[in-house]
């Protein structure tokens, strides 16, 4: 069973003359241990698609199944507790919360999903060494580089032992080059784990990270292709931590 699947899913904001259709009937199944890669121009429906995908907004027309449960049963308050037990997200601006330390930003949704402090704890040190920041945990986000605080926000997608992964332009705020190795991190840590991502980029170097690259265009799925990323999970021999 796939870990997640788009069932011919639309959506129009607005209505009337003004409505505009940012999703347009697409239909995309994702995997445990897929790593999917979607690109497209701006205004394409890449970050609507993935916020559908992720439960953050309904379509307006047709379905997601989570491990093969419809979401559109859902109310609110389970859909919370599914994303909280299912979802890992990563953000272009990482936010994080700058009173806490990296081990506390990771330890957060832990303790919000209820998981004891001592075992929250001890995920997240195991989530941030992964991550080769376990020389980092007492730092605030103020005293991280870029590439540290993505890699941070990566630890906390990943804490809870999530099915999928979903990361919205990660490597925006990031220079090209440590973009391009924390999303390597990232594949490489999700797909020996067994875990599903979708990265939404316009960065056309996530190409190596990804097992499969889709593209948008006014909101249709145009094109399929296979990514460059390594069947073994090894890491790319050019990533080195940023
Ligand atoms: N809340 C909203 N209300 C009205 N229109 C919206 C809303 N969100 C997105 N849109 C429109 O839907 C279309 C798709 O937007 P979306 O943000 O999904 O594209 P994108 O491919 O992620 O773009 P970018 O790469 O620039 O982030 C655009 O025309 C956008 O203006």
């Amino acid at each position: 069973m796939s870990v997640v699947s788009v069932r011919d899913v639309s959506k129009t904001f607005g209505s009337g003359h003004t409505a505009v259709t940012a999703v347009d009937h697409v239909s995309l199944s994702v995997d445990a241990g897929d790593i999917v890669l979607v690109m497209g121009p701006s205004g394409s429906g890449k970050t609507t698609l993935l916020s559908m995908t992720g439960t953050l907004m309904s379509p307006t027309t047709g379905r997601i199944l989570i491990s093969g449960q419809d979401t559109s049963a859902l109310d609110p308050a389970q859909l919370s507790r599914l994303r909280l037990r299912e979802f890992g997200f990563v953000f272009q601006t990482f936010n994080l919360l700058s009173a806490l330390t990296a081990e506390e930003n990771v330890m957060l949704p832990l303790l919000t999903a209820g998981v004891p402090r001592k075992h929250a704890r001890a995920k997240a040190r195991a989530a941030l060494e992964q991550l080769q920041l376990g020389h980092r945990l007492r730092n605030l986000p103020r005293d991280l580089s870029g590439g540290e605080k993505q890699r941070v926000a990566i630890a906390r997608s990943l804490a809870n032992d999530p099915r999928l992964i979903l990361a919205d332009e990660p490597t925006a705020n990031l220079d090209a080059k440590t973009g391009q190795d924390v999303t390597l991190l990232l594949c490489e840590t999700a797909c020996r784990e067994n875990r599903a991502v979708i990265i939404v980029s316009h960065d056309q170097r996530l190409r190596t990270a990804a097992k499969r690259v889709i593209t948008i265009e006014d909101g249709r799925l145009t094109a399929e292709e296979p990514g460059e990323h390594d069947r073994n999970c090894r890491m790319h021999p050019e990533a080195a931590p940023a």
